[in-house]
């Protein structure tokens, strides 16, 4: 278990179905059907009875930028708690590093426009987000449903578009391998354009979240 919010390829491609997207630009892997159908619908019940409208760090004046809900979902939760243990297992992450696992759920028309999931180091607001934990280190992704029309998350920099399915994973290493953030994680989540979209992110940080 690594204590340093640290994973690698090494690790995550030693279990079975687990893809690397091949860019030397950014660490960035896939896996089908991590969690079950029957899992990501107790997810998605539980993003439905409790949500709120969702907010970004670094407001940045857009109010269209991230219009999602967002869930934080129950650590007690027995499904919760499960997908917290099967990402630390997967990540070779000590939970101790990841932030509360958070749903989202996206309606039509719905978006969250490009950005990174790192803390702009020097940002007016890096302090507050990151001065306990440290700043992000992974993203773990689980899409829950899959989408009528739209909703696909698109890497602009390496120009690979992921499309939602029930249960698929996809992960990235917001860091260059110099430990700087990487600005080629930039992404998507692109406008839901039929039905609705339901995804769950669980995030890393360099120490213990609190
Ligand atoms: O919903 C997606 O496809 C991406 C979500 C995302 O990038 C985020 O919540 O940081
Ligand atoms: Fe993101």
């Amino acid at each position: 278990m690594n204590g340093s919010g640290e994973s690698s390829a090494e690790q995550l491609l030693s279990r079975p179905g687990v893809q690397r997207f091949p860019s030397s630009r950014l660490d960035l892997f896939t896996a089908r059907g991590f969690l079950s159908p029957a899992q990501c619908s107790a997810l998605i019940e539980l993003i439905e009875t409790n949500h709120r409208p969702s907010t970004i760090a670094d407001y940045n004046g857009d109010d269209a930028f991230r219009t999602s809900s967002t869930c934080d979902l129950p650590q007690e939760h027995a499904v919760v708690a499960q997908v917290v243990a099967a990402l630390s297992s997967l990540s070779g992450i000590d939970p101790a590093h990841a932030e509360p696992l958070q749903g989202q759920r996206y309606e039509v028309g719905q978006e969250f426009k490009a950005h990174t999931d790192y803390f702009e180091p020097a940002s007016h607001d890096f302090d507050r987000y990151c001065a306990v934990p440290g700043q992000r280190t992974w993203t773990f992704m689980i899409y829950l449903n899959e989408v009528e029309a739209g909703g696909a998350t698109r890497f602009k920099v390496i120009d690979k578009l992921v499309q939602p399915e029930t249960g698929k994973l996809i992960g990235w290493n917001n860091r260059k391998p110099d430990g700087n953030p990487n600005p080629s994680t930039l992404h998507h989540a692109m406008p839901v354009r039929r039905g609705r979209k339901y995804v769950i992110t669980q995030w890393y940080r360099e120490r213990p979240w609190g």
